[in-house]
């Protein structure tokens, strides 16, 4: 239930909380107020309840604080791509490395020394999976609005390479002589080494017509794709590949499955597999838990270690084992429901962990009880990296580092890397 505030008395904001909400400290308990920056006086003139304390829905800039910055996107407030472009990129950086700091604590680590935050600038993100639909003044192509299912319709977005935003305008035209999509739908973009791969996914399983497919192939010449996907509940229809659609790292080349996971940013990507490639060294055999298409996997086995990669997902696979050479076995494996044991962690000199944003709370209890001697674990998700390395802690392996990247330049969101020895 809404609540008027008493107007006269600003607040003001002290810091940033997990949403990248700014938070004041009321009388009955944080606000969190949307859009605002620490050093901030606002007045609030509205709340609504949320859990330990209120969200201003109503409030008014009284002074701005000096960590405040001018937006500088138009669609910045409505769109919910970003929550932090009125926040200066120090601000942010270090924000990003409390909110770690912040996670760790919670879970007992309160005397650790967090790097400091690997920021990867706006107008690099590679991959973007926007949403569209179809109104009756035409296509509106963006990502939904904070907290609705609304779209906010964009030309350009400041947080995507150069190659994916140059492909926005044209692709509403596309959709207009596009029947096949519907209503509506979701387009994923990958900027890879190759050039770019769109995926369409139209809301409702459709088959393209003859027409339909000449057009996607025409328009994927002209902007010079490396592939264009149709994929609906049905299945991936590869209509055109130009050129094999492949991403180069650190001496290894991958080629993933349409639309697979990858990591959000190049620099991000180097900034991980980096750190597993240093904490790996020396080390013969390694597994690497939630491969993916071979991100850490592919640059390990180029770098000369014996690389066992395991996932769920058999595409992924596919394509880690196509491009592994001799270096790499594989095996498909639900990690949440069936860990590796103890026992078969034995051989490995080091595991490298990445899982989705649950963590591998029961696949580090398994490492925790092991032998091996190095474990580096990736995650965007600080809450349960923070959870899974206390296991590893309990178990007796000590943190070496853990650094902060922060590939989701103006969200909330952060990938962390954490390198483990085992201590005795
Ligand atoms: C965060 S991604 C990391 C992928 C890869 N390491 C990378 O950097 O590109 C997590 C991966 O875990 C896989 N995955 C999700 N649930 C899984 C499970 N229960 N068992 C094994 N793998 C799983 C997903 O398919 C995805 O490839």
């Amino acid at each position: 239930m809404d609540t008027k505030m008493d107007q006269s008395n600003p607040v003001e904001v002290t810091r940033l909380g997990a949403r990248g909400d700014g938070i004041a400290d009321g009388p009955d308990g944080p606000i969190y107020i949307p859009f605002s920056a620490p050093g901030d006086l606002i007045r609030v003139l509205k709340t609504a309840s949320r859990g330990d304390g209120k969200v201003a829905v109503q409030s008014e800039l009284v002074s701005s604080g000096a960590g405040r910055t001018d937006p500088p996107c138009p669609h910045f407030g409505t769109c919910g791509g970003c929550s932090l472009q009125h926040v200066s990129v120090d601000l942010i950086a270090a924000f990003k490395r409390e909110m770690l700091a912040d996670a760790l604590s919670k879970r007992g680590f309160t005397d650790i020394d967090v790097a400091e935050t690997v920021s990867v600038p706006a107008g690099t993100r590679r991959r973007a999976r926007l949403s569209c639909i179809k109104t009756i003044k035409g296509w509106v192509i963006g990502f939904n609005e904070r907290g609705t299912n609304r779209i906010t319709g964009i030309e350009g977005c400041l947080i995507l390479s150069p190659a994916l935003t140059a492909l926005l305008p044209g692709l509403k035209k596309l959709l207009n002589d596009l029947p096949s999509m519907g209503r509506g739908g979701d387009i994923q973009l990958t900027e890879g080494s190759s050039g770019v791969e769109a995926v369409l996914f139209p809301e409702k399983p459709k088959d393209l017509t003859l027409d339909e497919r000449y057009l996607l192939t025409d328009w994927a010449e002209e902007n010079d794709l490396s592939r264009l996907v149709w994929q609906d509940r049905s299945g991936a229809d590869p209509v055109v590949e130009r050129r094999p659609f492949v991403l180069r790292i650190k001496g290894a080349t991958l080629a993933p499955p349409a639309a697979a996971f990858l990591q959000a940013s190049e620099d991000g990507e180097e900034a991980i597999v980096e750190r597993a490639l240093t904490a790996a060294k020396g080390a013969r055999r390694v597994a690497d838990l939630f491969c993916g298409c071979g991100t850490i996997s592919l640059p390990l086995a180029a770098a000369g270690h014996s690389v066992h990669a395991v996932e769920i997902d058999r595409a992924l696979l596919a394509a880690v084992q196509r491009m592994g050479g001799g270096n790499v076995t594989i095996e498909a494996r639900d990690l949440a429901r069936s860990p590796i044991p103890t026992a078969d962690l034995a051989p490995y000199d080091a595991v490298v962990f990445d899982p989705p944003r649950a963590g591998a709370a029961d696949q580090a209890t398994e490492i925790a009880a092991s032998t091996v001697p190095t474990v580096v674990a990736v995650s965007c998700n600080p809450a349960t990296l923070a959870r899974d390395l206390r296991i590893l802690a309990d178990g007796g392996y000590h943190i070496e580092s853990v650094t902060p990247i922060d590939q989701f330049t103006w969200s909330s969101h952060l990938e962390a890397v954490a390198v483990l020895r085992r201590e005795d």
